[in-house]
């Protein structure tokens, strides 16, 4: 076991739950519950490797030092696969980096205070919705570059947010954005049409 589970384990488990009597979800709960995995899953991760060759494009010296390690770890004109990708801290880097400078889901979702609280000089009453704005606390100056990386750790840098509510696709998000960006970059060429 690896601590995850295939989708078609997912499925199975889905068709199992809508097929059984104890009803603990119904067919049109399961229909939503699989367009938010889709929603929530799909540009979440699609802009993040946009950002990341934007920002690789934008600084060649940095796209030039990942190129490096990935053919140091995985070798000339070989593909890139999930076991190739266990010790490669640069890619790391660029992915944490990339979701510091451009976190997909800036504001978090929203919280509701269950009763009043005080934040320093602010009270926060009772039924407030809460945004939590992720962006803008980690492109603050005295917060750069946190090496905890993104996973909820640190609430100075919480792309996926944190605690309760933190997002349950991270694992999932963090193995793809590593497999997809670390074949992007080993197995083409990149340069900016016209320099
Ligand atoms: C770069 C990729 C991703 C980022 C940055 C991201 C970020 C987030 C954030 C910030 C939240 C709200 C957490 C909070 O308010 O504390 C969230 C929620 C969620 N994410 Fe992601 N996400 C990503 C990818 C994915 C993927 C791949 C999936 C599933 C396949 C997914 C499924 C979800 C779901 C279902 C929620 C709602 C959880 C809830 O309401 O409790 N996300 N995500």
């Amino acid at each position: 076991m690896n601590g995850y589970i295939s989708t078609n384990d997912l499925l199975d488990t889905l068709l199992r739950i809508s097929q059984d009597d104890s009803q603990e979800l119904d067919r049109n709960q399961i229909k939503h519950f699989i367009f938010d995995l889709f929603t929530a899953g799909t540009e979440t991760t699609t802009s993040t490797l946009e950002w990341a060759m934007a920002e690789l494009l934008r600084n060649p010296k940095i796209l030039l030092e990942a190129r490096r390690e990935l053919e140091q770890k995985i070798g000339k004109g070989k593909m890139v696969d999930e076991s190739g990708l266990t010790c490669v801290p640069y890619l790391q880097a660029i992915v944490n980096e990339t979701l510091r400078l451009h976190p997909p889901v800036p504001l978090l979702l929203p919280r509701r205070a269950e009763e009043d609280i005080q934040v320093h000089n602010l009270v926060v009453p009772k039924g407030a919705q809460v945004l939590i704005n992720a962006w803008c606390i980690v492109s603050s100056k005295e917060v750069h570059r946190i090496r905890n990386g993104v996973k909820g750790w640190d609430f100075r840098l919480i792309p996926f947010g944190g605690g309760g509510r933190i997002c349950p696709g991270l694992p999932l998000a963090i193995r793809m954005l590593h497999l997809v960006l670390g074949s992007l970059i080993h197995s083409f060429d990149w340069e900016l049409e016209l320099g």
